[in-house]
């Protein structure tokens, strides 16, 4: 598998300012390989996407602080995911992706190394298999720590999902809005069904990030922030915002990530609702303490 680079060297400077404090909540790292190898089953193979990378765009961008989620590439070593966040000063915490069988001594240290939540990924290009029984008996244990659930999954297998969803004892973080189809419209099935899914369970929140995978019409993303500005307005307790950088599998068209900052005035028109997108919720679920 030849390496990918799915980011660009030299984003722009977002028109917009985030506040001050703003969180990335949705970031990976990759590698860098000769010290933190890929899984072997790894469905994409990435160029190095460093830790000091991540930070010099988070400055560049005006953003405070991220949430580094655990890529499928990296498996369930979490080890990079780890690095990143001890080399952030304090600026960092994560999402790690866990075996079944981890012992409470490897739940343990992955909290004291900044991880607050653990990802359930149901993309079949990107995982193998995402066994229900074992991820809930995952969510059962690492509930108690306070730590969250985030899910990756698409909007055909939404309603599948939902007994699943129901049955987790904490709060759960959806990634992308589940992927629904943005060409759909403001008032499509898919966005519709996600809607009902947050007002029915309200320890369901969502990121409300992925306008490069999901807008049909790319940028400025007019298509996106049609369809998901009223879903900021009507759940503004519950959402979160991240970049998604170093994108991956976005090879065909990776984008400027200071084109996606100037969405976020569009998604979220007013100043509170941006304080509460990218400063109150992450810090409510990843620093409590604070
Ligand atoms: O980064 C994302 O959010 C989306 C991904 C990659 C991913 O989640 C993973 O590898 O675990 C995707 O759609 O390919």
């Amino acid at each position: 598998m030849s390496r990918s680079k799915t980011w660009v060297d030299r984003p722009s400077k977002p028109r917009w300012t985030p506040p001050p404090g703003a969180v990335d909540a949705h970031v990976h790292v990759f590698g860098p390989e000769a010290e933190f190898p890929f899984s072997p089953k790894a469905k994409y193979h990435p160029e190095d996407a460093t830790p000091e990378m991540l930070f010099a765009l988070r400055d560049h961008l005006g953003i405070s602080r991220n949430i580094i989620v655990q890529a499928s590439c990296h498996g369930t070593d979490n080890a990079a995911t780890l690095n990143g966040i001890a080399r952030s000063a304090g600026k960092a915490r994560g999402v790690a992706v866990v075996d079944p069988a981890i012992g409470d001594a490897e739940i343990e240290r992955l909290h004291e190394g900044g991880i607050r939540g653990v990802r359930f990924n149901f993309l079949k290009r990107l995982v193998d298999d995402a066994p229900k029984d074992k991820f809930l008996d995952i969510a059962r244990r690492i509930a108690p720590l306070g730590w969250h659930v985030v899910v990756y999954f698409e909007a055909d297998i939404l309603e599948e999902l939902e007994p699943f969803l129901a049955a987790i004892p904490t709060t759960i973080v959806v990634d992308h809005l589940g992927r629904p189809d943005i060409a759909q419209g403001p008032e499509g099935r898919d966005i519709a069904r996600f809607k009902r899914l947050l007002d029915e369970h309200p320890n369901i929140w969502t990121k409300v990030s992925g306008a490069e995978r999901l807008s049909v019409s790319g940028p400025p993303f007019d298509d996106f922030v049609e369809v998901i500005r009223p879903v900021v307005e009507r759940f503004p307790d519950r959402v979160l915002w991240g970049t998604d950088w170093p994108h991956p599998n976005m090879e065909h068209r990776v984008p400027d990530d200071g084109t996606l900052v100037d969405v976020i005035p569009r998604i979220a028109p007013t100043p509170e609702l941006q304080r509460k997108l990218l400063v109150d919720n992450p810090m409510r679920l990843y620093w409590p303490e604070q």
